[in-house]
């Protein structure tokens, strides 16, 4: 039987920090008080680093979808896809709903990843963002040029504040996408409910981990000791942060907005449809979240699937081209193209940097930070 365009139920695991009301809210179920179910995992063939059984989605009929794609992969994803990747949906697409800061914390890129780990993708990623508490913010990269020295003696003397002053903040709105470039630290403040595109994987090193289930000197650093852990991050701020981030702009009607700024382009893509009668999406393997009103998925090959504010679907390359009908919004979220990922699975993984330095705006600064808590 042919794959064909469907929901997906809720998958929800727990994590060491707290969260996902919202997701609850959005996606349909409850949490706990105090749940630390704070990351959906959408289409996943990911497993969590710190509980490998579990991470996996299912479909609607219960079975892995990893276990579905490894059947038929070609129906799934497309011969090209399968030809440039393989089995792999090169995705991994996630709720994110802290009520807690999230660590300072980095992720490795494909050659770091490749080179002390044996595997193929490192995790850049990429946030948009659908709510934000007043006076939540985003933290990203260093605001000066740091000395590693520094950063360990921060990390070994279990200096979170120190580490969190040390990041540029920057405020954030519904509707804005936000590039990571693996290796830039990081942190999210709670009350940021972001929608998240990465790599397929969870490799994540952390620096500090105040106040959460987890202990940094043990699981921070990926089992490789933190001399080696640390290599994988940039000591440089980003100098042109603007171009790593994507403001809402009008949706041209019968057009896909690009969500994506463009060094995006070999790690994934992101589009929005928001028009009465969306614009036809090319075959190919999407995970589809709707964000607002409530209309139809119509495939060229399966039935119409209903889809609205909260729905998760998962499109097979073998539903064919499809669109959204009636008054519905939905974030689409796929691979990389075949063609736009270089030679096979580079060597090289730095999306650049933009080499521009703007100063840094005052309402950035951590000086600034500091002054307003
Ligand atoms: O959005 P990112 O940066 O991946 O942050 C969320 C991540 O936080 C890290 O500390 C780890 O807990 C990861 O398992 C988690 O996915």
């Amino acid at each position: 039987m042919k794959p064909v365009a469907q929901l997906l139920p809720l998958n929800h695991p727990e994590h060491f920090y707290r969260g996902g009301e919202r997701i609850a809210a959005l996606r349909g179920g409850s949490v706990e008080e105090g749940a630390r179910r704070p990351e959906e995992w959408i289409a996943s063939m990911t497993p969590m680093t710190s509980r490998p059984d579990q991470g996996f989605s299912r479909l609607a009929d219960g079975a892995l979808l990893r276990d579905a794609i490894a059947a038929d992969p070609d129906g799934w994803l497309g011969k090209e896809h399968v030809a440039r990747y393989g089995a792999s949906t090169e995705l991994l697409v996630k709720l994110l709903d802290p009520a807690q800061r999230l660590p300072v914390h980095l992720h490795p890129d494909r050659a770091f990843a490749r080179q002390h780990l044996g595997l193929p993708h490192g995790k850049t990623e990429a946030w948009i963002v659908l709510e934000v508490d007043e006076g939540a913010r985003v933290r990203l990269g260093f605001a000066a040029p740091m000395r590693m020295a520094d950063v360990r003696a921060m990390v070994d003397g279990g200096d979170s504040d120190g580490l969190m002053e040390s990041l540029r903040t920057r405020a954030v709105r519904p509707g804005d996408a936000v590039l990571v470039p693996a290796g830039v630290p990081h942190s999210v403040d709670p009350g940021i409910f972001l929608l998240e595109l990465q790599e397929p994987t969870d490799l994540s090193i952390l620096l500090e981990a105040e106040g959460m289930a987890v202990d940094v000197p043990r699981d921070g650093h990926l089992g490789l000791g933190f001399d080696v852990a640390l290599e994988a991050l940039r000591l440089d701020p980003i100098a042109d942060l603007d171009a790593l981030i994507t403001r809402p702009h009008a949706v041209d009607p019968g057009r896909l907005a690009d969500l994506m700024p463009a060094a995006a382009g070999p790690y994934f893509r992101a589009h929005l449809s928001a028009d009465d009668s969306g614009p036809s999406v090319a075959a190919g393997f999407a995970v589809v979240v709707g964000t607002a009103g409530s209309g139809r998925l119509v495939p060229a090959h399966g039935d119409p699937l209903p889809l609205g504010r909260g729905d998760a679907a998962v499109v097979p390359f073998a539903a064919g081209d499809w669109r959204l009908d009636g008054p519905v919004e939905a974030v689409v979220c796929r691979p990389p193209l075949p063609e736009d990922n270089r030679p096979p699975l580079a060597e090289h993984d730095r999306p650049p940097l933009p080499e521009e330095t703007p100063e840094p705006r005052p309402e950035e600064t951590p000086q600034r930070l500091a002054e307003e808590a």
